[in-house]
This record gives C-alpha cells, structure tokens and sequence, in this order.
C-alpha cells in the first residue's frame, strides 16, 4: 500500500491508498520534535484499531516544514524499509511545468494541489486552500503551475485579534447571523467571516482580470465548506484534494522512467 503524507504547518495527515481508493485517513499536529518511533507506534495502533492489515511499500510526502522530513524518512526506512518520495526534491519529477522566478521555492502542499486540480478539472484554474495561510494556486490551461496569492490563514487571523487585544475573546469561525453584530463574539466572527468570503471573491475576480480568461475556482481545506455556504465563491470543493494529488504524482514517478 502507499502512504501519503500532507505536512502542514499546523497539523499532518497520513492516508492509506490500497490501489483503488483510500481507506484510512489520520490526522496529527505537526511537531518536528516527534521521532520515527513516535509515528510508529502512532500508526500502527490506528492501523490495528481499525483491523487494517496493510504492508506499507511505498511512501510519497509533501511537508512545508522542512525540519519534520528527517524523522519521516527514518520511518520509511526503519519501519517500511523504503526510500519516500519527496515533493520538491529534485528526484521527485511532476507531470506539470512549474513556471516561477528562477530559484523560487514553491511550497509543496500547493504544487500538490494544483497537480491535483488539473488532474480533475483541467485548466484554467485558481486552486483554493484554506489551511495554515489561504493559498491561492493559478493552473494555466497545459496544467502549468503559474503562480498564486499567499493571504493569512482563517485560524491565524482570528487567533492574530484575540492576541493582540486585550478585550477580544478566542472565538471559533462561524458565519454569522447578520452582518452586524450586536456582541463582540458576533462582531468578529462577522469581521473574519465576511472579511474572507469578500478577499477569496476579490482576489479571484482580479486573478479573472489579470489573466483575461475564465477560470474555475476549486476549494479545499477544513474551512472551505463554510465559505461556500456564504456566496458562491467556488465551482468545486474538494476536501481530498492534496492525498489525490500525492497520489498522482506517486504514480507518475513510478510509471516515468
Ligand atoms: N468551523 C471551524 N472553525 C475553526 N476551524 C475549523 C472549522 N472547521 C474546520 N476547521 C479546522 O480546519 C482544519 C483543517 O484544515 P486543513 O487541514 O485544511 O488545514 P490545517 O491543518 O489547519 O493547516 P495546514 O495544512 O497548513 O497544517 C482543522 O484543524 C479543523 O479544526
Ligand atoms: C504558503 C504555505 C505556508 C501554505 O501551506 C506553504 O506552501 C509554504 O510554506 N510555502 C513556501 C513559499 C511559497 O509557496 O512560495
Ligand atoms: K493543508
């Protein structure tokens, strides 16, 4: 079986693809302090709860931190005696055209998802992620990876208020009932809710423009259901988005000489 696993910046996802489909998904925080024995006998024991019986023999990784991947390739080889591919090393090959200013280093989670994007839904795209930060991911027609917009996280902006006054409370997202709000947790949740649905149309509507072209928007992460449900900012949301993804470019190293 393969595992793929999506680092984040705040938390890390293992799924199990068994040729067909995926059939466990496990999320953990990111910590680059945990070991590969750690991951062990974290898996392994899921893996047991749920009565998976699988030999994992191949291992695809995408991390945006770079500190975790040396503990998760001591895994593959302790564990799964085998060498992980890993996004954005060199012999990790795409089956897509990154066209970036030379000596960019494109975070790997959304070179991923733009793979991903295209496999389903061709070009042009804007790939949406709202994990960590909002990514905004541009697909050109050939499935070229062509650039995008970095913005801050949901979870982060949020977090940003409650840090840094005193008064404001650490309230979760939510769409609120009105616009305006009448107490301070119902301000906020306006101010993040509407403030994100407003800058996703926005920065679309400008990527539109600048590229003078039409363009699906697909969404995914955690988030991105709930800022569906404000307007209609995207064609698709894909909530697999990134594993699909790893797994393409899994088979594209094995199938490509
Ligand atoms: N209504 C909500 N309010 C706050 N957080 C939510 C809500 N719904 C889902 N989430 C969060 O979304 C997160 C899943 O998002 P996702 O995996 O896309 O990004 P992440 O793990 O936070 O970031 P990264 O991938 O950068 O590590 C989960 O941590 C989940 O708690
Ligand atoms: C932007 C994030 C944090 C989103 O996860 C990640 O993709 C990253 O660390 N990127 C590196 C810089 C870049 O993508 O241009
Ligand atoms: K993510």
């Amino acid at each position: 079986m393969l595992l793929a696993i999506d680092c984040g910046n705040t938390n890390t996802v293992f799924s199990l693809w068994d040729g067909t489909q995926f059939v466990a998904t496990w999320r953990t925080a990111t910590e680059h302090q945990r070991t590969a024995d750690q991951y062990y006998v974290w898996l392994s024991s899921l893996m047991a709860l749920q009565k998976i019986e699988a030999t994992v023999d191949a291992v695809i990784i995408s991390s945006t931190v770079p500190r975790v991947v040396f503990n998760l390739r001591v895994l593959c080889n302790r564990y799964f005696d085998c060498r992980p591919l890993v996004v954005g090393k060199p012999e990790c090959r795409l089956p897509v055209e990154v066209r970036v200013d030379a000596g960019t280093q494109v975070g790997p989670d959304r070179l991923v998802n733009t793979v991903a994007g295209h496999d389903l839904y061709g070009g042009d795209l804007i790939v949406v992620d709202f994990g960590t930060a909002t990514t905004f991911d541009v697909v050109a027609s050939d499935g070229a990876y062509v650039g995008g917009v970095i913005a801050p996280g949901v979870n982060l902006s949020m977090e940003a208020l409650h840090m840094a006054a005193a008064a404001l409370p650490h309230v979760d997202v939510t769409r609120p009932d009105t616009v305006v709000g009448r107490n301070t947790v119902a301000c906020m949740q306006s101010g993040i809710f509407w403030g994100y649905v407003g800058l996703v149309g926005g920065i679309c509507a400008r990527i539109r423009e600048e590229r003078d072209r039409p363009m699906r928007v697909i969404g995914t992460g955690g988030l991105a259901p709930l800022f569906a449900s404000g307007e209609d900012l995207f064609d698709a949301i894909e909530p697999e988005l990134t594993m699909h993804g790893l797994r393409i470019i899994h088979d594209f190293n094995k199938d490509t000489p």
